[in-house]
């Protein structure tokens, strides 16, 4: 496997950068102590971070709560100051804040006004860009499209499910045609199919050149769209690298084929026997659940009123 355990010193994983392929996020020795009231060190919530997200890739920050995750999204975004060690990201300093107007970022929690209706809501974020009313008025088109909240665009936030906040929350992170988007747990709250939306837009927006930096405890979202992760642990990288890679089962060998009848499965246990190989396992292969939920509403909206069969 090629995983790379970090140590302080290298945590660079196994996918060298390409010449030319400069990171977009290049992070050096990064520490962070949170501090008490008398400014003693309290919390160390980052420690020796080193590591680099590339141009065009969906990159994962994984770990349990409390493991640095936020603290990381808060000092690329220049919000917090670090304890020591450097970033750098789209070329700039992290405590430039000129370079914040090329991020976008979904915090975990939005912070909207629930008085405001949607296009009010993207119109009030593209003033803060100082876009022109005439550009503001296109994105907030597009974008009220493409999370599909275009026909709620006159209610209030305040009136808005859990999903659609979530949505509104995104499009107001991409209002001002970032580069570099941070989102921090993007599919929390969504249903299995504002879920997949969320996922579909992910890749979307990578297939358009940008580049994606996620926080999720969703395992299995991380896998559906990520590139690479690192899992940090009590402020520490423990692992970095290609998600590909990292899951791959190293001491397995799996063979896919059409259904096979009982006397082709029986012979072809008798050729690995022959090899040597005896822990073998010859069954049908499983679709996921999301997979059978999707198909399932699917089917409902084209056929109502059927009890559909699997
Ligand atoms: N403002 C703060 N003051 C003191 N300690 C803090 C502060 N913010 C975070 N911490 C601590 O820093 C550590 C890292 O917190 P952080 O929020 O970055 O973790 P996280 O990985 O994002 O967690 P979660 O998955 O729960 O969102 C934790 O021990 C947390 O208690």
């Amino acid at each position: 496997m090629s995983t790379d355990v970090a140590s302080p010193t290298a945590a660079k994983d196994s996918s060298s950068l390409p010449a030319g392929n400069e990171p977009v996020i290049s992070i050096r020795n990064l520490s962070k102590d949170y501090r008490d009231f008398w400014g003693r060190p309290k919390v160390k919530a980052l420690k020796s971070l080193t590591m680099e997200v590339r141009k065009g890739e969906v990159f994962g920050l994984l770990g349990p709560n409390g493991s640095g995750k936020t603290t990381t999204m808060k000092l690329l975004l220049g919000l917090l100051f670090p304890t020591e060690g450097e970033i750098s990201i789209l070329g700039k300093p992290a405590t430039d804040v000129s370079k914040n107007e090329r991020i976008g970022y979904l915090p975990e929690e939005s912070y909207l006004y629930r008085f405001l209706n949607a296009e009010e809501t993207l119109d009030f974020y593209g003033r803060l860009f100082r876009l022109p009313a005439d550009v503001r008025k296109q994105r907030t088109n597009e974008l009220l499209e493409l999370v599909k909240v275009s026909h709620a665009r006159k209610r209030q936030l305040k009136e808005y499910s859990k999903g659609m906040t979530r949505r509104i929350g995104l499009a107001q992170a991409l209002i001002n045609d970032p580069e570099l988007i941070l989102l921090d747990e993007p599919t929390s709250g969504l249903d299995p199919l504002g879920n997949r939306d969320m996922k579909d837009l992910i890749i979307k927006l990578k297939e358009q050149g940008k580049t994606i930096v996620m926080c999720s405890h969703l395992l299995a979202d991380v896998q559906d769209v990520c590139d690479r992760i690192a899992i940090l642990y009590g402020g520490e990288l423990k692992v970095m690298g290609r998600v590909d890679e990292l899951v791959k089962e190293q001491d397995a060998t799996q063979i896919r084929s059409s259904k096979l009848s009982e006397a082709a499965a029986s012979e072809v246990l008798d050729v690995l026997k022959k090899h040597g190989v005896t822990d073998v396992q010859i069954d049908q292969p499983t679709s996921s659940l999301e997979e059978l939920f999707l198909r399932t509403v699917q089917e409902s909206r084209e056929r109502p009123g059927r009890r559909i069969s699997v």
